[in-house]
């Protein structure tokens, strides 16, 4: 599993994608510590009178949201022009999402973006997908789908709290296997066979949705558009 950068890159990654944020726009606020660095510093371009609105990805991008001013609204209400959300790995096009247990809520802002920026540090790129891919399941389903993902050549894993006796809960209230499946040569036919699967709430893999990537590092950042 990649670890993640130093928290210097993270910032370098997170700043410059905020700076594609233009008046008027809604912007939606991804999750983690590398747009953590995106939000506050949309937020203190909002101090100084820039005129947006963002939709939060998860209760952590909310709080932080309000914390550094930042109005907020939701996909009923509007459409958004722009994300920014962070990524567990990154290879073109194609990511991992979901460390941070978000990635259902993430994918509906992410995809339903103009356009969206993915922010990362370079621990997170890679030529082919193989870190493992969180799928967020129904309590219900998480002994079925983890047979139907061994059957399918992954390993399941029930993703456990660090602070608290049992597993993780989404913010929807399901659990989440992180599933490994090596080096993943297509990731959308994958895609396709992990949301098939009966109480798969969502995965991990975003295919070909980002529009660009900030990679962040202590010298600087390097914007690949795609
Ligand atoms: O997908 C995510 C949360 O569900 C995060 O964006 C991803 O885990 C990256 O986090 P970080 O920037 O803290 O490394």
């Amino acid at each position: 599993m990649k670890q993640g950068g130093s928290d210097a890159a993270k910032r370098a990654a997170g700043e410059s994608a905020a700076e594609a944020v233009e008046d008027g726009m809604v912007v939606g606020l991804g999750t983690g510590s590398t747009t953590a660095h995106a939000i506050r510093a949309i937020g203190r371009r909002v101090d100084a009178g820039l005129d947006i609105v963002g939709v939060p990805t998860s209760f952590q991008s909310r709080e932080l949201a309000r914390e550094v001013g930042i109005p907020l609204t939701e996909l009923d209400d509007a459409s958004v022009d722009l994300a920014i959300d962070g990524a567990d790995e990154v290879a073109g096009a194609d990511l991992i999402k979901g460390g941070g247990a978000a990635h259902a809520r993430e994918k509906i802002v992410d995809a339903s973006a103009d356009r969206f920026l993915v922010v990362a540090d370079p621990t997170k790129t890679a030529e082919t997908l193989s870190h493992p891919v969180p799928v967020e399941v129904l309590p219900a389903a998480r002994t079925t789908v983890a047979a139907s993902v061994r059957q399918t050549g992954g390993e399941p894993t029930l993703r456990q709290a660090e602070r608290k006796d049992g597993p993780v809960v989404t913010d929807n209230g399901n659990l989440v296997l992180d599933c490994d499946f090596g080096d993943i040569d297509d990731p959308a036919a994958l895609g396709q066979t992990l949301a098939s699967l009966p109480g798969v709430v969502e995965h991990g893999l975003f295919v070909g949705l980002a529009d660009e990537v900030h990679v962040g590092s202590e010298d600087g950042v390097t914007v690949r558009e795609l």
